[in-house]
């Protein structure tokens, strides 16, 4: 379909696959807890990420790491506000804030934000309020539990049924709390409460999500579902996240959230040549 995303007086087409470049701002890429910080190797990765050709720049703070300890509001602020102050003044590319926390989302939009990215889909208190009042795209991710315990017995009656049902809840929510239903982008959340067999269930199966005639957004990259079946590190998995990607592309994605843009950005360029092969 020709999803286009709106934000404030940007427009986003979605009728090609757009990249979101992912910006790495956990705590140990700063000195010291992120206040006194050392923004600037995180500044040189979003220069590249857009010179690779992401559309989209996901900016996070909290690492949803399974275990992961809370982060506070303040903490998760001084390491993202910077960051979109820089990427917004620096480039015009868009810019998605991934957090839960309705504080970070005003501050990111006042920032320079386009698009939020919440893995909890707004179920955060106030977060529905706040959303409607920033009036920004917003994606809402699918997760099964918290990311504390999600991993520990991950369990569905059908995994599209599930899921969808998860996604009927919030679409509902959101329109009750006045979010327009074209602000609204799905995600189910690969690798958030699934086993390795529900994740490659989901692959095979996600173009069902498109039911919903919402833009789809997809975080494959280098997860677990791709290390645990090659048995391979992080730094390892780039053949197998470029596999997915093109996979879940084929299967109805519309933005893609990868850590490594420029192969991704090739793959996509392969896949289109073989659809408009008289232009070459
Ligand atoms: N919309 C959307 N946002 C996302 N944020 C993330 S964090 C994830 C990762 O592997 O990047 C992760 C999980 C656990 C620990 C570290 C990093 N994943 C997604 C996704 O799949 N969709």
């Amino acid at each position: 379909q020709g999803f286009q995303l709106v934000s404030g007086d940007k427009r986003l087409d979605l009728s090609q696959p757009r990249v979101m470049g992912i910006l790495n701002v956990t705590p140990d890429s700063f000195s010291d807890g992120g206040r006194f910080a050392n923004i600037e190797p995180a500044c040189r990765h979003a220069d590249a990420l857009v010179t690779e050709g992401a559309s989209i720049i996901d900016i996070g703070g909290e690492s949803t790491r399974p275990g992961a300890a809370e982060v506070s509001v303040q903490h998760e602020l001084d390491r993202v506000i910077p960051l979109v102050e820089y990427v917004s003044a620096h480039h015009d590319v868009w810019i998605s804030v991934d957090t839960s926390k309705p504080e970070v989302m005003s501050e990111a939009v006042a920032a320079g934000a386009h698009l939020i990215n919440d893995v909890r889909a707004l179920q955060e208190p106030g977060a529905l309020t706040v959303a409607a009042k920033l009036n920004v795209p917003v994606c809402l991710m699918h997760m099964q539990g918290q990311p504390r315990t999600m991993q520990d017995a991950p369990l569905y009656h059908d995994i599209i049924a599930d899921i969808s049902g998860f996604f009927e809840e919030r679409i509902q929510a959101c329109l009750a709390a006045g979010i327009d239903r074209d602000n609204l982008l799905l995600d189910p959340g690969y690798g958030f409460g699934k086993t390795l067999s529900h994740n490659y269930e989901l692959l095979n199966r996600q173009a069902e999500l498109k039911s919903f005639g919402l833009p789809l957004l997809i975080g494959l990259s280098r997860k677990s579902m791709i290390g645990n079946l090659l048995n391979a590190p992080t730094d390892e998995r780039l053949a197998g996240s470029l596999s997915a990607a093109l996979l879940s592309i084929q299967q109805g994605a519309h933005i893609i959230r990868v850590h490594d843009v420029k192969p991704t950005m090739d793959m996509i360029k392969v896949m289109q040549a073989s659809t408009n092969y008289q232009a070459l």
